[in-house]
């Protein structure tokens, strides 16, 4: 069994320059010893980083970093054909490949915060209690002077590219309902202020901790506001490295917000990460072994998906070492026990999120338009009970909608069934749908599954690569996750 050794150094503090390494030496299952993580050099100055920012200001920049694009057009094609909707970075050449250091890290934040140097955070909110701590800083309740409106200041030590690249990753996205919205940020010499809207609701994780595994139906609402922000980031270029439910954060109103960009990157169409980063229990196979893409958010979320629908997670282990062999070799069992009250959609749905070979796996896009995720939204669960309940009520019990439905439109009803098959020779042995869902013999329900799925394409895979769950364990966060913390993030 391999022989995991995680490390994370801080050295070279100087004035104005800091050098962070990040390595992981992960022991091959062969035995033999192979390096598959990252080894990080990266020099940050932080001489030239200024004061304060507020995000009309911030806005106010790259409208006139715009208006200089597209002075000069052509540039600008040749940034869109690269398939990375970034914010430019100001002041620097738009055909900067993204993630490209130190001029990505000083890009809009850096011209932005020349401009504020003077302001401080104390001048304009009133600092409260902590809410939150994380690795890189804490999270304090703060009230603004002007209106008294509540915020969420989280404050980051400068130094690591990773909190540099934080902030100008929370800028960039900033603005989605469903990314927690940046309200300013604030500069002094050791650290930033990142003043954030309030989520009061709590997080995700105690919330599942709380209630346990929750409905169909409430599993497939967070999904779906999951993964419409995950296809946000991808689309933005940004992947996010560590989904769990740790990081999505809860409104008083119950939306989610997803939270903590502190691992969060950049990667243009077609790019090729590499570097150990994640939650243990939540990381995709590829990131262990060493090249990778967007595809590990859809992973975690498959992850997640899972713990949300039975209460554990799908890779367990009594060490970081046990975890990570069971994320690269188990083959999970979808079927019996807890899965018997699953529905096949929803276990067809985690199947192919937690596919190994990620260009099998589903895109976000994919995950939105797949049926389950269609069907089981409170909207569509209400019409078809009310559907139902209309038919039972029908005189003489037999189905006197089914008599109105015109013949063709009965045709396209069954052909569209038909193409919620997964055929079995598709997906491996392992991990089998049944051909064709189980109509429901009502056909008023069949109507409103046949509208939903008329909106579905989904590749077929021609194979996929799932895991059986190893015996589960009793953890504790993240659902189930225990004092090796596989959920803290590394
Ligand atoms: N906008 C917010 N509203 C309310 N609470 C928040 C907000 N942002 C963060 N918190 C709280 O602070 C905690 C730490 O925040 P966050 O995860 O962003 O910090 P971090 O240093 O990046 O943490 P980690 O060590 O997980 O990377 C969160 O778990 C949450 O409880």
């Amino acid at each position: 069994m391999g022989e995991v050794v995680l490390r994370r150094k801080r050295k070279g503090s100087e004035e104005e320059h800091e050098t962070v390494e990040v390595e992981a030496d992960v022991a091959s299952s062969s035995g033999r010893p192979e390096i598959v993580a990252c080894s990080r050099k990266t020099r940050v100055s932080l001489s030239d980083i200024g004061s304060c920012l507020s995000l009309k200001a911030c806005r106010r920049q790259r409208k006139k970093c715009k208006e200089q694009v597209e002075e000069s057009g052509s540039e600008v094609a040749s940034f869109k054909k690269r398939g990375v909707v970034t914010a430019p970075p100001c002041g620097s050449s738009l055909t900067e490949l993204p993630g490209r250091g130190i001029k990505r890290k000083i890009g809009c934040i850096d011209c932005l915060t020349r401009m504020g140097r003077k302001k401080k955070i104390v001048k304009d909110y009133v600092l409260g209690d902590e809410i939150g701590k994380g690795r890189f800083g804490s999270v304090k309740l703060c009230k603004s002077k002007v209106n008294g409106a509540e915020f969420a200041c989280k404050t980051l030590r400068k130094g690591e590219e990773t909190v540099h690249r934080e902030v100008e990753i929370m800028q960039h996205l900033s603005g989605h309902p469903g990314v927690v919205t940046l309200q300013a940020v604030y500069e002094d010499p050791e650290c930033f202020h990142l003043v954030m809207e309030l989520c009061s609701g709590g997080r995700l994780v105690d919330q599942m901790v709380k209630e346990g595994n929750c409905s169909e139906c409430r599993a497939a609402g967070i999904l779906k506001e999951l993964m419409s922000v995950i296809k946000y980031c991808h689309e933005m270029g940004v992947v996010h490295r560590d989904i769990k439910p740790e990081n999505i954060l809860l409104t008083t109103s119950g939306s989610m917000k997803l939270a903590d960009f502190g691992l969060a990157t950049r990667v243009s169409s077609g790019q090729k990460l590499s570097g150990v980063a994640g939650s243990p229990a939540y990381v995709a196979p590829e990131v262990l072994m060493g090249k990778y893409s967007e595809k590990v958010d859809i992973w975690s979320a498959g992850v997640l998906l899972h713990a949300l629908l039975v209460g554990f997670l799908p890779f367990q282990g009594d060490s970081l070492e046990a975890v990570f062999e069971a994320i690269k070799t188990v083959s999970l069992k979808l079927d019996g026990g807890v899965w018997d009250s699953i529905s096949k959609p929803a276990r067809d749905l985690i199947g192919r999120m937690l596919t190994r070979d990620e260009s099998l796996r589903l895109t976000a896009d994919e995950v939105l338009r797949h049926p389950w995720l269609l069907f089981h939204t409170e909207q569509i669960l209400k019409t078809t009970a009310s559907f139902k309940s209309k038919v039972k009520n029908c005189a003489g019990g037999r189905s006197c909608q089914l008599a109105s439905i015109p013949r063709v439109e009965k045709e396209r009803n069954k052909a569209a069934s038909a193409s919620l098959s997964y055929g079995s020779d598709r997906t491996s042995s392992r991990y089998s749908v049944t051909p064709g869902l189980e109509v429901q013999e009502d056909l008023s329900l069949v109507d409103a599954l046949a509208a939903a799925i008329s909106r579905v394409r989904i590749s077929a895979p021609k194979r996929s690569r799932l895991c059986a769950p190893s015996t589960p364990i009793q953890q504790d966060c993240s659902s189930n996750v225990k004092a090796i913390s596989l959920c803290t993030a590394f």
